[in-house]
């Protein structure tokens, strides 16, 4: 998968540099590349904001710095991509996401439907947001979706960007080291997880719950998916199936 980040603090993505993500870009499983908007702005002063029309508080991100970096990058991505019968352009195009206070919410389901991109484009926002345009122009072209991590105000998009690859990252093959871990998470199977416990069987007086030493797999199944069941009751109820 390639991954391009445009944002006007690239240098908040050096984290990416460590942990999983930076040992998958070591081994080729992840190409990712940080983009500067500013080295697409042809003034003096490098300015990528200017006042909103209708007036309002704040500053809005320039369409045209935004319409050069993603050029920039399609023409990198597919230089010369003519639609074949296989695909055509719009198969073929890479995803612009942008994270947006309005977007749709992020979740583990989207994070698994983008691990199956070959190229994402993640547009970080700053200011009072990007300009419209910017989103309308690409939708026109390809695929564009504005994606929110949650309903809470950030001010900007880099820290969406960072979660949403780390989400996305870790489910493509080979980037986790054991898959098996991937199963049995909060979430991917549409609850939360179960408490995990390790040695020593017994802390400042808290012992590990007996059938997890029981050595009685089903009862340890049967177990783990009741705590499933109750904590998210308890903490989502929002994430319990419809009752049938
Ligand atoms: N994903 C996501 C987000 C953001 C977010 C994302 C991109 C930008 C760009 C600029 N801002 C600042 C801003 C703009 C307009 N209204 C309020 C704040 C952003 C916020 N806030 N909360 C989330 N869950």
């Amino acid at each position: 998968m390639r991954i391009d980040i445009i944002t006007i603090f690239p240098e908040f993505f050096s984290v990416l540099d460590v942990s999983l993500v930076g040992k998958a870009r070591q081994s080729g499983l992840i190409d990712l590349r940080v983009h500067n908007l500013r080295d697409h702005t042809h003034d003096r002063h490098h300015t990528v904001d200017d006042t909103p029309y209708g007036g309002g508080a704040g500053m809005v991100m320039k369409p045209e710095p935004w319409g050069d970096a993603i050029d920039a990058i399609l023409t990198d991505v597919h230089p010369l991509t003519e639609p074949t019968e296989q695909t055509d352009a719009t198969d073929a195009a890479p995803l612009l996401i942008f994270p947006s206070p309005a977007g749709e919410l992020f979740t583990q389901a989207m994070a698994r439907e983008l691990a199956e991109e070959p190229n994402l484009i993640f547009g970080c926002g700053r200011y009072e947001g990007i300009d419209q345009r910017v989103f309308d122009h690409y939708a026109e072209a390809g695929r564009v979706r504005l994606v929110s991590l949650g309903d809470y105000v950030l001010n900007g998009g880099e820290v969406a960007v960072m979660a949403m690859i780390e989400a996305v990252g870790r489910l493509i093959p080979g980037v986790v080291g054991n898959p098996e871990s991937l199963v049995e998470e909060s979430h991917e199977d549409g609850l939360l997880e179960y408490p995990s416990y390790t040695k020593p069987a017994a802390w400042r007086g808290l012992e590990v719950p007996p059938v997890l030493r029981s050595g009685n797999h089903g009862a340890v199944a049967a177990w783990r998916r009741e705590q499933q069941l109750e904590r998210t009751a308890r903490v989502r109820p929002d994430l319990l199936p419809p009752a049938n």
